[in-house]
């Protein structure tokens, strides 16, 4: 760094000594012979150092280095004086406007060592200002930057509380925000003596949305739903996302419990009537709603959710696109039915299950053509368990997959051992459940079963009996399914036939076999005319398309009379035979005459 020294003397001589004296010590050096030059030298550079005469016409050395102080404070200000100055020098060193000052004449080492120090000593004050200058603008940027964070804090913050609080993909309030409103609600209503309805709103078969339209779709399609759920309440009542395809509702200052109700029929409808658009296709989509009230069904968010959802539960099975109210007995329903729930899930690893046969009679030979399998439970706490009981659970929790593949070696197991045993011509049909039937490669599985217990499917009848509504779902997979295994040599035979939508026109597409007459219509034969035209319907519709006919439930003599009258081909029922178990249907298979009662 360049060190400026400036001379102030009105006497050259003096002024031309000091510099000489000074020089070789490496500073600039500016001289002038008055105090006014010097104060015009000190506007144009930046000095350091200023060295003046005490005694200059128009002004004295004092004076100049007093007004330096006033304008350039950090300059570092020397004064040559005579004794005779001591008392004016003494009074500016106290005042600070001089550092230091030598008499006249000077010697010449201590003053070069002082000029040294007095660059040190400017040097120093002028780093000490720059760091000081430094810690100024880093206290203003640290300021600024405080500012910064703060406001990204409460940026972050709020997103924060947003994520927490919100669904990310409808931007409904989430579980934790419902919870915590409901619960507000519920206190509210407490204080002030009111009623809070929760609803909670399920979407019948998204997951079929989202199996055949794929997720993105699934997720436009939830995203409408908000908006359409959102659009039908108030804009003090909550709605939210709580899960996957499940959204639930406050509804605060209920005055009555059917308003509940009534908001529940408009949320239905206005689904109902206006279809959604996915996907460039319209869809209906409909919605299962359970109703809680406070505080008749809970007095707390706990309760009144889950009394929602048993209601919900409820509205499904009662068929969907509808609500209910919660009742007490639904709650001991659930229980009842989460209990049967556990207890099938341990009945196959506990060897629970067994199959009983009931006989298909042939009318023209009287003997056992076939048999259907039918499941049965024998439940160590319940005992013996009828399919009516149990088969909806199974099917409802996915165990009918488990089951329904037992159900199939089981008959396999069973073909085989009857086969081994001497007994020729057995067919076994085995009732199928639509979710079998939509397992990937379905047919592959059965016949696999078939091999693994050496069965030809060909020529030891195993039969598989079908729903009609089992056929209507995804025509064309069923198609591709039933050709396999047909081909295969198995044979189809539809179940409860009459009682579905059936339409004639698939009747001849699928490779079916026979039909078999749901046994409503069989009961009243004799007596309700219907009925009897039914049967008869039925029976000219199979002769036309080649299917044989079987009727189910006969359980008089007098039925099966008429119906042999009427052409039917084959008879099931408790006239024959109920259901029995392996052994006595072996006995059956053995002495077949016995089967037929006196007038059958
Ligand atoms: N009143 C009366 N009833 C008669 C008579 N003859 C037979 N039945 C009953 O009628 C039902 C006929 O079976 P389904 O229609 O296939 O109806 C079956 C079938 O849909 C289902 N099911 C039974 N076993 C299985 C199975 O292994 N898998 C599947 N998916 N469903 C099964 O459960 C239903 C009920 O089975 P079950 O209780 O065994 O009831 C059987 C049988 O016991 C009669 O003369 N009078």
């Amino acid at each position: 760094m360049e060190r400026t020294l400036l001379l102030v003397d009105d006497e050259v001589d003096v002024g031309a000594a000091l510099e000489r004296l000074l020089r070789h010590d490496g500073y600039r050096i500016l001289r002038a012979t008055s105090a006014l030059e010097g104060l015009e030298l000190l506007e144009q550079h930046k000095v350091g150092v200023i060295i003046s005469d005490q005694r200059m016409p128009g002004m004295s050395g004092v004076e100049f280095l007093t007004r330096v102080y006033e304008l350039y404070p950090d300059t570092i200000r020397i004064v040559l004086s005579g004794s005779a100055d001591f008392d004016s020098v003494t009074g500016a060193i106290n005042r600070g406007a001089i550092y230091k000052f030598f008499t006249k004449p000077w010697d010449n080492e201590a003053l070069r060592v002082d000029v040294m120090e007095a660059f040190w000593r400017h040097e120093l004050a002028q780093e000490k200002e720059r760091l000081l200058q430094e810690i100024q603008s880093a206290n203003v940027l640290l300021s600024q930057l405080n500012l910064e964070l703060a406001s990204a804090m409460e940026h972050k913050d709020s997103q924060i509380k947003r994520i927490a609080h919100y669904d990310s993909l409808t931007a409904l309030p989430n579980r934790l925000l419902f919870l915590d409103r409901l619960d507000q609600e519920v206190a509210r209503a407490n204080r002030d003596d009111q009623m809070v309805a929760v609803l909670s709103l399920d979407l019948d078969r998204f997951k079929k949305v989202n199996e055949s339209f794929g997720h993105p779709v699934g997720d436009q399609l939830l995203q409408t739903v908000a908006k359409k759920l959102s659009s039908q309440i108030r804009a003090c009542d909550t709605v939210a996302r709580i899960a996957d395809d499940e959204f639930a509702i406050v509804l605060t200052g209920v005055k009555a419990t059917h308003a509940a109700g009534e908001v529940a029929q408009k949320i239905l409808d206005s689904f109902a009537h206006s279809p959604i658009s996915i996907s460039d296709s319209e869809v209906f989509i409909t919605l299962s709603i359970g109703i809680s009230i406070y505080p008749v069904d809970g007095v707390n968010t706990t309760a009144l959710l889950k009394s929602a959802d048993t209601a919900l539960h409820q509205a499904k099975r009662e068929g969907r696109n509808n609500f209910q109210y919660y009742t007490v007995q639904m709650n001991a329903t659930s229980w009842q039915r989460l209990k049967l729930e556990t207890e099938l899930r341990q009945a196959l690893a506990r060897n629970e299950f067994e199959l009983h046969y009931q006989p298909k009679v042939d009318m023209d030979c009287n003997k056992i053509v076939g048999m259907e399998a039918l499941l049965r439970w024998q439940s160590a706490e319940r005992g013996l368990v009828t399919p009516a009981e149990f088969i909806p659970l199974l099917e409802e929790t996915g165990l009918i997959l488990p089951v329904g593949e037992w159900v199939l070696r089981e008959a396999c197991k069973q073909a085989r051992a009857w086969q081994d045993a001497g007994i020729p011509d057995v067919h076994i049909a085995v009732n199928l459940s639509s979710l079998q039937f939509r397992q990937p490669d379905f047919a592959g599985s059965v016949l696999k079963i078939m091999q693994e217990h050496g069965l030809d499917p060909a020529m030891n009848g195993i039969e598989l009996e079908l729903t009609e509504s089992l056929l209507l779902d995804n025509v064309a997979r069923t198609i591709d399914t039933l050709n396999t295994l047909h081909e295969a040599g198995i044979r189809f035979s539809i179940d409860d036939f009459g009682t579905g939508y059936s339409s004639l026109s698939y009747l001849k597409r699928f490779p079916i076999s026979s039909l078999k007459i749901d046994q409503s219509f069989v009961q009243d034969l004799s007596s309700n005319r219907d009925d009897e035209s039914i049967v008869s319907a039925i029976i000219a519709l199979g002769r036309s398309l080649g299917l044989s006919v079987i009727a189910e439930g006969v359980e008089t003599a007098e039925q099966s009379a008429q119906l042999r009258r009427m052409g039917c081909d084959g008879m099931q029922g408790y006239l024959f035979s109920r259901p029995v178990p392996v052994a006595e249907m072996t006995y059956l298979l053995q002495n077949s005459a016995n089967l037929f009662p006196a007038g059958a």
